[in-house]
């Protein structure tokens, strides 16, 4: 057992990722597809519209007739039919005729405009046209709003309704797209209650069960909550075995104190604990392991130092399932304010991001309102004191 030997966390990403989970693919109805990744480049496979389309009510004609037109010296056609949208037009436009044609309608043969109704005049059979329509005029031509074979979407694209719209548009039935990782969460504590339960002497609610679980499926993920074990080895083993039907399990609590021995020590006797300790603040005492196959792990309790290293060591794993980079984004910011750190240990603090300056929530990991309100963190590297007002610093953002 890796017991208590702190590493780095470039270590810890390097272990995390070497452990063996791959992207899989499947494919869905599109009525599915909101929210998914795709995880196929997405080419058109006709033109839209896909026929040369009326876009006013009107008359389609060949717009040589009307070039002589003038309101001395209008021009006559004559209407030799009609064409609705969804039909397929019957009849031919020569010269010296035109067809009543309906918005979204085919454009008959022979015609290459239309003239809204508005603008002439119809005696029974005959239109009477006072001024010159242009070629294309009152057309939309087939592709020119899509054309077939046009890349619409690339792989690794969040399907939201405008992706889906698109997809609809060309007549995707069914979409590959990347099967969204089970995320299995475990809250751990003698205190914890769920909402709706009493609150007696010394419970608290839970948090880390609500926001892991959503901050998975904002990333892409499928939670499953398992519940809260107490501080005793048979309710932790029970829900860590029941846990192990999904892909990543993640506890949360008891990091500290001897609940932290009893999660290595289930690990270790169902698996193998990897890492037992990291040279971060936030995240110290955080386990890491593997049980047949899958990553196990424990999170701090405090809420702010959870959500925290979830999102440093969970969320880059969950988006490499996703068919995206293991990766942890960061975005350069100016510092609102002087800092001072620990030295020796990689510290990240929450802060709130007001255009390009992220200024420092102080209050602390035990409170809940340091995440919440936080935009993201931002590091403070172990060789560094003092970080100076307005100097460049990294952060982390809360962004899945
Ligand atoms: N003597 C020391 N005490 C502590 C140290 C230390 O180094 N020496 N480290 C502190 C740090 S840093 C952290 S982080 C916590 C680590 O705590 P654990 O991971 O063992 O977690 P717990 O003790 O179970 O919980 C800490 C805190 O958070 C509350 N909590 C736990 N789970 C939830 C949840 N699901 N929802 C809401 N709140 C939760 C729990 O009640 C505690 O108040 O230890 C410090 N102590
Ligand atoms: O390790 Mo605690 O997670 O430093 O806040």
């Amino acid at each position: 057992m890796a017991f208590l030997k702190v590493v780095s966390l470039e270590k810890a990403l390097e272990i995390i990722n070497s452990f063996p989970l791959k992207p899989t693919i499947e494919e869905i109805e599109i009525e599915e597809a909101y929210g998914r990744i795709l995880a196929e480049d997405v080419i058109s496979p006709i033109d839209v519209p896909p026929f040369d389309r009326a876009s006013v009510d009107g008359y389609a004609l060949k717009s040589q007739d009307t070039w002589n037109a003038s309101e001395s010296n209008p021009v006559v056609l004559k209407v030799i039919g009609e064409v609705h949208a969804g039909e397929e037009p019957k009849v031919e436009v020569s010269p010296g005729e035109t067809v009543y044609i309906s918005t979204g309608a085919v454009l008959p043969k022979g015609a290459d405009a239309v003239i809204e109704f508005e603008v002439v005049e119809r005696e029974e059979d005959k239109v009477i046209i006072y001024k010159p329509v242009y070629p294309q005029a009152g057309v939309m031509k087939a592709g020119t709003d899509i054309s077939k074979g046009k890349l619409l979407l690339k792989i690794g694209t969040k399907l939201g309704f405008k992706e889906t719209a698109l997809l609809s548009a060309v007549g995707f039935e069914k979409v590959k797209v990347f099967s969204k990782p089970k995320v299995a969460i475990i809250s751990t504590g003698n205190e914890i209650i769920l909402p709706g339960d009493e609150l007696r002497p010394g419970k608290i609610y839970d948090i880390n069960g609500r926001a892991v679980s959503d901050a998975v499926k904002e990333l892409g993920g499928e939670p499953h909550f398992i519940g809260i074990a107490n501080d005793d080895r048979e309710s932790l083993k029970e829900k860590i075995i029941e846990a192990l039907k999904y892909d990543i399990i993640i506890l949360s609590g008891g990091a500290s104190g001897g609940t932290r021995d009893l999660t290595a020590s289930i690990i270790e006797e169902l698996g193998e604990v990897k890492i037992h300790g990291i040279a971060i603040q936030p995240g110290k005492p955080t386990i890491i392991g593997l049980i047949e196959g899958k990553p196990i792990f424990g999170l701090p309790g405090y809420p702010t130092s959870c959500l925290t290293n979830f999102t440093l060591l969970v969320a880059p794993l969950i988006r490499k399932l996703l068919g995206m980079d293991f990766k942890i984004e960061y975005a350069k910011k100016k510092l609102a304010h002087k800092v001072f750190s620990v030295k020796g240990r990689r510290q990240f603090l929450p802060v709130r991001i007001n255009d390009e300056v992220a200024q420092p929530i102080l209050k602390g990991s035990g409170a809940v309102t340091s995440f919440i309100e936080a935009d993201g963190f931002v590091e403070v590297p172990e060789n560094v004191e003092i970080l100076e007002e307005g100097e460049e610093v990294r952060v982390v953002l809360f962004k899945f």
